[in-house]
């Protein structure tokens, strides 16, 4: 692989106004050299804009003026849609982005890549406007400068949209309701002009139409499937900025899409993709955050890789192998020819882990862990599961593979009592419990954990700090004799910190300010910690990044081995339970539909399963 893309940080040169940029390398049919600097630089902040129809609400003070009219044609396609230089933001002493130096031509699909903590989310709540960067930093949109740090609401009206991963839709309200939503509130709508429903009714299909996205405008939003709320929401913010490009005049916009794929399954992610080749089509660039390497290489022309605040090295995506990338985004040792496997985060010990929990165990407790027991649950009904019975035996990783419908994601909730269920038992060890009669407060004493998709709303306190929350359930053992341990607990979480590899390793920082693969690590630290008897994931490798999505395999897989826990492990990656399991059940349509064990544990075998049942269902 040509290594000659790959910079560093350093070696960008610092003059007194900034960065001196290096020469972009430019994507497929990009003219180099063709950033900012090619055109007449202006600063925009002490000028009015001019505007093709300047009675535009919204546009007269968004802090950005003209110099000259907007770019048309060849010459609009010749700047970078948007270009960053010398971008920094520190957090206190840790500097989360590093004199960051980035470009996004027209027509480009970018993919932003890096390890959990690298930056990326931080980059893009600086083009958000919700962070404020370092002094020097300087952004260009379509060639013209824009003054940093941007105010709230201005990214809007310079041509910068964004989909987050929770995407950001109101789910009691109608399709047509939310894709309106944001024009009301940006002012485009009068909110005292009353509604002419038949109009938007009709206008609203028409976008739909644009984007080839067919959806019920009066249904709820909530009832969507969920590549259905993500596709919405993308044309949502699409036709943000095609508004944006009609009224300015401008050709750039750039949609900025922050781990879009992340909820979905992976049959469904090419829907999203033929969206957002439309969205490029009808003229936006589209910066694309994932950690799903397959999804990176299916829609971006570019990658651009962050470590440690700063841009690694950027690749034209046809030109790099997956194994390569791998080790771009961990950082493996320089490779022995080809035939090399990438190497991965290190883990400082197979079984760290275990041995974690074997130090923390209290003495008294010993028996119930080293004992192990098996998992028997009968005939589990609720509104989307039929009679469904399984077991897991004590130390055994069982997988359940189902779509998004199937009932397989409703498992890990019925079994915590975290949602109510109509009907079955859970035998665990002697003790045989209802279903029914389960409650999140029940499952921690009989330590049943859970490790839920959405970590940051169900998972963690937020306002609590990173020792805090890991040492949340363990507390009750170091209160002794009336008083309470706490230094005993911050050593314990410390070691937790360095055995699950979270970082920064800063015990007493708020858990909110990690990035969201260092929380996901915490949560399952946390679990751990209470050494379960039942561990209970649902999508536990969401959002985290190729290096600490093995370590989060062998954390489980350790514990599993070494404590005897029984473990169920819900996800649609169905690679993933190949992998991790020693056996997977696949659901459909609420049933128990086939089990996989030995050498059928193959992705394909799993995926084959799933689709040819959920097929037979259909028919
Ligand atoms: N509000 C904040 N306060 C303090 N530190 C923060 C804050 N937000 C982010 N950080 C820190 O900045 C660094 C970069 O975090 P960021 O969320 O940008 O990473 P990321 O690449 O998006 O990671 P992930 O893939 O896990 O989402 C991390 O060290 C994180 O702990």
């Amino acid at each position: 692989m040509a290594r000659s893309a790959i910079v560093s940080g350093a070696q960008h040169s610092v003059s007194p106004g900034g960065t001196t940029p290096r020469t972009p390398r430019c994507p497929r049919g990009w003219p180099p050299n063709a950033g900012p600097t090619a055109r007449t630089k202006l600063c925009m902040t002490d000028r009015r804009r001019v505007l093709p129809d300047s009675g535009t609400p919204g546009d007269s003070d968004n802090g950005v003026s003209l110099q000259e009219p907007p770019a048309t044609g060849e010459q609009a396609a010749a700047v970078p849609a948007v270009e960053v230089r010398g971008i920094s933001k520190d957090f206190g002493s840790n500097r989360a982005l590093d004199s960051v130096d980035l470009s996004l031509a027209h027509g480009e699909v970018l993919g932003l890549l890096g390890q959990n903590g690298s930056g990326k989310s931080t980059l893009v709540k600086v083009l958000a406007g919700v962070y404020d960067p370092e002094p020097g930093g300087r952004l260009f949109v379509g060639g013209e400068e824009v003054a940093l740090p941007l105010a709230p609401g201005q990214a809007s009206q310079i041509g910068l949209s964004f989909v987050y991963q929770n995407l950001a839709l109101a789910p009691g309200l109608s399709v047509l309701e939310n894709l309106t939503l944001s024009q009301r509130i940006g002012g485009g709508l009068s909110a005292w002009e009353p509604i002419n429903w038949i109009a938007e009714h009709k206008t609203a299909a028409a976008v739909l139409d644009r984007y080839d996205v067919r959806l019920d405008l009066d249904r709820r939003t909530g009832e969507l499937a969920p590549v259905d709320q993500a596709r919405l929401a993308i044309v949502r913010a699409a036709e943000d900025l095609r508004r944006y490009r009609t009224r300015s005049g401008y050709k750039h916009s750039v949609l900025v899409l922050d781990e879009p794929t992340v909820f979905l399954p992976e049959e469904e992610v090419d829907r999203l993709f033929d969206l957002i080749r439309t969205v490029v089509a009808e003229g936006a660039a589209v910066l694309f955050i994932s950690h799903d390497l397959t999804a990176v290489r299916a829609i971006t022309d570019r990658v651009v890789v962050l470590r440690d605040g700063r841009v690694l090295g950027e690749e034209v995506t046809a030109d790099i192998r997956e194994e390569e990338l791998v080790d771009l985004i961990v950082g493996a040792p320089a490779r022995n020819g080809d035939s090399a496997q990438p190497v991965l985060a290190p883990v400082e010990d197979q079984h760290a882990v275990a041995l974690t929990l074997a130090a923390m165990e209290s003495a008294g407790d010993q028996a119930a862990v080293a004992a192990g027991e098996s998992v028997i649950v009968e005939h589990l009904t609720d509104e989307r599961l039929h009679d469904l019975s399984f077991e897991i035996g004590a130390g055994e990783i069982l997988g359940v593979a189902g779509l998004i419908g199937s009932g397989a994601e409703e498992l890990p909730y019925l079994l915590f009592g975290a949602r109510p269920a109509g009907f079955g038992t859970l035998r665990l060890g002697a003790e045989t419990m209802g279903v029914a009669g389960l409650s999140p407060q029940r499952s921690v004493r009989e330590r049943i954990a859970l490790v839920p998709a959405d970590r940051a709303v169900q998972g963690l306190s937020q306002s609590l700090t990173l020792w805090e929350n890991i040492v949340m359930l363990v507390e009750g053992e170091h209160f002794r004799r009336g008083v309470f341990h706490r230094g005993e607990l911050v050593t314990l979480a410390r070691e937790a910190i360095r055995r699950f590899l979270i970082r920064p390793p800063w015990a007493h920082s708020v858990v909110s300010t990690f990035s969201g693969g260092n929380q996901q690590k915490a949560l399952i630290a946390k679990w751990l910690l209470a050494r379960p008897r039942l561990l209970l994931l649902h999508e536990p490798t969401q959002g985290v990044d190729v290096g600490a999505r093995r370590d989060i395999y062998r954390f489980v897989q350790s514990a599993a081995a070494l404590h005897h826990m029984a473990v169920l492990w819900v996800t649609t990656e169905f690679g993933e339970l190949a992998e991790v399991c020693d056996r997977v059940i696949v659901v459909t349509q609420g049933r128990h539909t086939a089990t996989l064990a030995g050498e059928e544990l193959t992705e394909e075998a799993i995926s084959a399963a799933a689709l040819r049942q959920t097929r037979e269902d259909n028919r």
